[in-house]
């Protein structure tokens, strides 16, 4: 994925400045950054540019609420299948694919919901059932919009591992400076649309990411 010289702009404010970023195979990118830094403008510039490649797991999770955790973690392939394939699946699902998809909910620890309701799901949980979603794409990118900002540090840490291991490479946005640091190759610091730092998790000290959340 490659970013030359992109920006992005809301009508005539804008948001990121041009930016220069190439994310490799096998690298996986923590991007940090107050509220309103861009973080998620640009998540969906390289979605835009990688579409194909990638799974996104934004923000809002965009789950079907009355549906089950089950349907919306499906809904991850629904573009690989014909519409009837999917109709038939999603009104009584294959033995193959309940089986993945009630693998993947038990590493994502759903499995008691499985067929439960989005809706009657607490915050992490449905924040899980949107990781699922994503996972269940397969795809070589995964690129995250605070995936774990509704569950608790342990599981935030074990979420984020399970995802770099099923993906050749990802970027995440997020909050958490302790994560930032102990669990990623490269963290990109962004401010005001502009990235700050581009540096690798080794490098990177606590002083250089409070300084990102220092007012000017
Ligand atoms: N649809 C939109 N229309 C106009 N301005 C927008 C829109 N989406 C975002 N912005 C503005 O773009 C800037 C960057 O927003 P963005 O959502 O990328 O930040 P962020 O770092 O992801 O923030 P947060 O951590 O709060 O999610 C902000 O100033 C925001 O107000």
């Amino acid at each position: 994925m490659k970013l030359s010289g992109a920006t992005l702009s809301y009508g005539k404010q804008q948001v990121i400045a041009p930016v220069h970023l190439e994310i490799n195979p096998g690298e996986h990118v923590a991007l940090v950054g107050r509220s309103g830094a861009g973080k998620s403008s640009l998540l969906n510039m390289l979605y835009q540019q990688a579409a194909e490649r990638a799974a996104l797991c934004p923000q809002s999770y965009g789950l079907v609420a009355p549906l089950s955790v089950y349907h919306n973690i499906y809904m991850g392939q629904l573009p690989r299948h014909n519409a009837l394939y999917n109709l038939c699946n999603l009104l009584r699902p294959w033995a193959t694919r309940r089986a993945e998809v009630a693998e993947l909910a038990a590493e994502l620890g759903l499995s008691d919901k499985l067929f439960s309701a989005v809706a009657e799901l607490s915050g992490g949980q449905q924040q899980r059932t949107a990781i699922g979603r994503a996972l269940y794409q397969q795809a070589p990118i995964f690129l995250g919009d605070e995936p774990v900002s509704s569950v608790d540090p342990l599981q935030a840490k074990l979420l984020i591992e399970l995802i770099q291991s099923r993906h050749q490479s990802s970027v995440i946005a997020l909050h958490n400076k302790q994560l930032a640091l102990s669990c990623f190759d490269r963290v990109i610091g962004l401010d005001q649309g502009k990235i700050l730092f581009d540096l690798s998790g080794d490098a990177l000290t606590a002083a250089q990411l409070d300084a990102l959340y220092v007012d000017a």
